[in-house]
């Protein structure tokens, strides 16, 4: 069962305090800048390894990322629905959007503030549709993975463009092909001739050692793995407080890596 009052947040450190008012201004367009950790909550990777999802996005949020994702792929819609019901209250009191992989229909449900689909999911039109039958304002992601993607993702109706894998991933089932960073960078100046301002999440196989190459393009960096111990990593209790403080930790270290290295502009 999932508990769903929020667990009362405990004061962030300063330094995180001043990087989440910097990564979460207004930028001169009105467009919500995303800058640093967009943690996903990936429920098959966290079963994988014992881990409770509400638990460990309560342990995510103490790090104050850009956003949080529940991504849950082979589940339910009543699970789905459940575990977003629960994750919606402890989003907005860290301050960090929700957002929900695939399913606009329970993301609206469920009261999230952003939907992310793919090239194979809803298109972005009718996500937009749906949420205005609703009366819903959301914030709304699309995957890409190439020019041919990219170019007419930026006439779409959206808030951020994902680019990715950028490096290898064992988390997407028929991944593409890593593109890496030579190719990043060429899609982040396409994003950022045609829609100036747009943010750009990278996605696939970023790590704290490759953290700082994203941060350095300005972009945001949308991780699963590297929140994770290594599967099969002997712990005691995955969710006890030695085993959910790593995982704060890591997101912490994530994000700071990402917002300290020198963005363009
Ligand atoms: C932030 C972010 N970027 C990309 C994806 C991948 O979306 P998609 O291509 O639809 O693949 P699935 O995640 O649905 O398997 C994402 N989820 N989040
Ligand atoms: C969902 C998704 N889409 C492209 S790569 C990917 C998986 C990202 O997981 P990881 O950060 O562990 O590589
Ligand atoms: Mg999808």
């Amino acid at each position: 069962m999932c508990p769903s009052a929020p667990a009362a947040l405990p004061r962030p450190p300063r330094i995180l305090h001043i990087l989440h008012i910097q990564a979460r201004a207004p930028s001169k367009c009105q467009v919500p800048v995303m800058r640093g950790l967009y943690a996903i909550i990936d429920t098959d990777a966290l079963a994988r390894r014992g881990i409770d999802p509400i638990l460990f996005a309560d342990a995510v949020l103490l790090a104050r990322p850009a956003a949080i994702q529940l991504r849950d792929k082979h589940g339910s819609a009543r699970r789905m629905l459940d575990l977003l019901r629960a994750l919606v209250p402890r989003a907005a009191a860290a301050n960090v959007p929700l957002f929900a992989n695939d399913r606009p229909d329970l993301a609206l449900l469920a009261g999230c503030e952003g939907i992310h689909v793919g090239q194979d999911d809803l298109p972005v039109t009718a996500v937009r549709a749906l949420a205005e039958r609703a009366g819903a304002r959301v914030r709304i992601g699309l995957s890409t993975h190439d020019l041919t993607q990219l170019d007419p993702a930026l006439a779409e109706p959206i808030d951020y463009v994902a680019i990715g894998p950028i490096f290898p991933t064992v988390n997407k089932e028929q991944a593409d092909p890593a593109i890496g960073l030579p190719a990043l960078t060429d899609l982040v100046a396409r994003v950022a001739a045609v829609r100036p301002g747009l943010p750009i999440v990278a996605i696939g196989g970023i790590t704290l050692e490759t953290a700082p190459h994203l941060g350095a393009l300005g972009v945001c960096a949308a991780v699963i793995g590297a929140l994770l111990p290594p599967e099969g990593a002997s712990s005691s209790d995955p969710n006890g407080p030695d085993a959910l403080a790593a995982v704060t930790a890591r997101a912490l270290a994530l994000h700071t890596a990402l917002l300290q290295a020198k963005a363009p502009g």
